[in-house]
């Protein structure tokens, strides 16, 4: 292992990837706080435990649910602690700031490898273009239901859009965020179209973009600076320039959306000739109040999505957190009194994994009703776990043009200029959330639902028509997707 052959690629609040110079591998490694680096026996050992866990969390819990296709587990590697270190060192300087208050593990040589998903794994049709590749991470992408939520406003404002308040309060970002997660789930083209655009504009940390495995466009390291949108239509002209015509900015983003939405919506049977089966749920759970979007086009109501596309698989596993954490809680506080009576019961609950099919079968099998058993309780704190890995989770989308004459593989089109592109879609970080952060998600569900009361007493009491008009210019024009 040499660590020349690596380059920095990203990272996240966990963990830290670098990308193979030649082959389309990337390693994933665990990242700490800098203050449990003094142990490192102790960090060693939560490596040596995690990294398996995950990539059997990722192989038997979740890609069962959200589909083989598109989940990638990867294999855990022993790496070289000499190696690990001088990489360590290598790729500090590449590191973004912001997320410096965590170093890289050097002392277990436990990382995990998994295929390069910024590239297109389908041989490249000899098209000079390199692959584009986009990130997104949804989040949330329904209002609770369940009747535990207390708040009203938890019914109609989505998670996401209330604690765009609290992060701009704590200064994690400098703008609000006009992205919903409400409406990139809808399965409405207009919807999508306009999540998409907000994504663009204000990327935060739920966009992405990658050219030829090289990331081109996100939010930049100076939070106070946003990324430039006539760089990127620099980057993506030459993918969607015509033989008939001149594109200008507008048209070239708008048929880059349009690739996406199509993607996030494709079911990976481009040759079907009847409409997809649809996941349709009811208004009152996909309308956010806060969405910058018009009412009128809100209530045009919401065609869902069809079923086997990559929304609809993250959005069936985020939804079994059906009891919204105001229900889940009190089951936690029921397992951890269990636990405090029975500790040995800990291992046969599988609290902690393993996470092997049995796992899956509690997930799946809980009862629908309250029996007030300690069975019930584990139940829904698992499918909670799973909801959360799956409202925290990322989709890549890969593409690039190719020819008339390969029809065969999947591919997507633009109307009218019929343009192609072979594609791949697959979903990222899906590790295990722990059981522990449970309180952790309990309070910060109150702080957030408090602080976004609090903030928008002032706005709410404007009629809606100068709310919207304050927020957005409803004036948008809708390209043909
Ligand atoms: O709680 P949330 O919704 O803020 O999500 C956290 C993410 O913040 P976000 O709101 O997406 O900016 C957060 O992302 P960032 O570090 O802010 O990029 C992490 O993904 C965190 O997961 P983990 O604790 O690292 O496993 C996420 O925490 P979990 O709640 O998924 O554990
Ligand atoms: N298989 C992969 N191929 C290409 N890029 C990847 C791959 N896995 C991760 N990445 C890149 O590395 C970044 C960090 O990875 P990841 O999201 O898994 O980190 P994390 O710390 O677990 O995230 P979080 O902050 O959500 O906890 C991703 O945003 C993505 O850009």
């Amino acid at each position: 292992m040499d660590e020349n052959d690596w380059k920095y690629h990203g990272e996240g609040n966990k963990s830290l990837v670098v990308s193979h110079v030649q082959h389309s591998r990337v390693l994933r490694l665990l990242k700490y706080p800098c203050e449990e680096t003094q142990n490192t026996h102790q960090t060693t050992e939560q490596a040596f435990q995690h990294i398996p866990n995950i990539v059997d969390y990722s192989r038997n819990v979740m890609k069962p649910l959200l589909g083989e296709k598109y989940v990638h587990s990867g294999e855990v590697v022993k790496l070289p602690l000499d190696f690990v270190r001088k990489l360590s060192l290598k790729i500090q300087q590449e590191r973004p700031e912001l997320r410096c208050d965590k170093v890289m593990d050097t002392f277990s040589g436990c990382g995990l490898c998994l295929p390069n998903l910024t590239h297109l794994s389908l041989c490249h049709f000899g098209d000079h273009r390199p692959p584009l590749c986009v990130e997104i991470k949804p989040k949330c992408g329904f209002l609770p239901f369940s009747r535990h939520a207390t708040k009203e406003c938890k019914r109609k404002v989505c998670r996401f859009c209330m604690h765009q308040h609290f992060k701009l309060a704590n200064g994690k970002w400098n703008r609000l965020s006009r992205y919903c997660p409400l409406d990139l789930f809808s399965g409405s083209k207009q919807r999508m179209y306009i999540a998409i655009k907000n994504l663009l504009e204000e990327p935060q940390n739920n966009l992405k973009i990658f050219k030829g495995g090289e990331l081109i466009y996100s939010c930049k390291d100076d939070a106070k600076q946003q990324p430039d949108l006539n760089e990127l239509v620099q980057h993506l002209w030459p993918y969607f320039h015509h033989s008939n015509g001149h594109q200008s900015s507008k048209t070239v983003l708008s048929e880059f959306i349009q690739v996406i939405c199509s993607a996030l919506l494709s079911t990976g049977d481009s040759n079907r000739s009847v409409e997809p089966r649809k996941m349709q749920l009811s208004d009152g759970r996909v309308l956010c109040e806060a969405s910058p979007l018009h009412r009128d086009l809100l209530r045009n109501g919401s065609p869902g999505l069809p079923k086997d596309c990559v929304l609809a698989k993250i959005l069936q596993a985020q939804m079994m957190d059906n009891l919204d954490i105001e229900g889940l809680y009190p089951l936690y506080k029921r397992v951890e009194q269990y636990l405090e009576e029975f500790p040995k019961e800990r291992n046969r609950l599988q609290i902690d994994g393993p996470y092997d099919s049995s796992f899956l079968e509690k997930v799946k099998t809980c009862p629908s009703e309250d029996d007030g058993s300690i069975e019930y309780a584990v139940a829904k704190v698992l499918q909670y776990r799973v909801a959360m890995t799956a409202k925290d989770c990322s989709i890549m989308i890969t593409f690039a043009p190719c020819g008339e004459d390969e029809k065969l593989q999947p591919h997507l089109e633009i109307q009218p200029t019929k343009s192609r592109f072979a594609f791949s879609v697959s979903i990222l970080d899906l590790d295990p959330k722990p059981y522990e952060s449970i309180p952790h998600q309990y309070k910060l569900d109150t702080k957030i639902v408090n602080y976004y009361l609090k903030s928008t007493i002032d706005t709410k009491e404007l009629p809606p028509s100068s709310l919207y008009s304050e927020r957005q210019d409803c004036t948008l024009l809708f390209h043909p997707v």
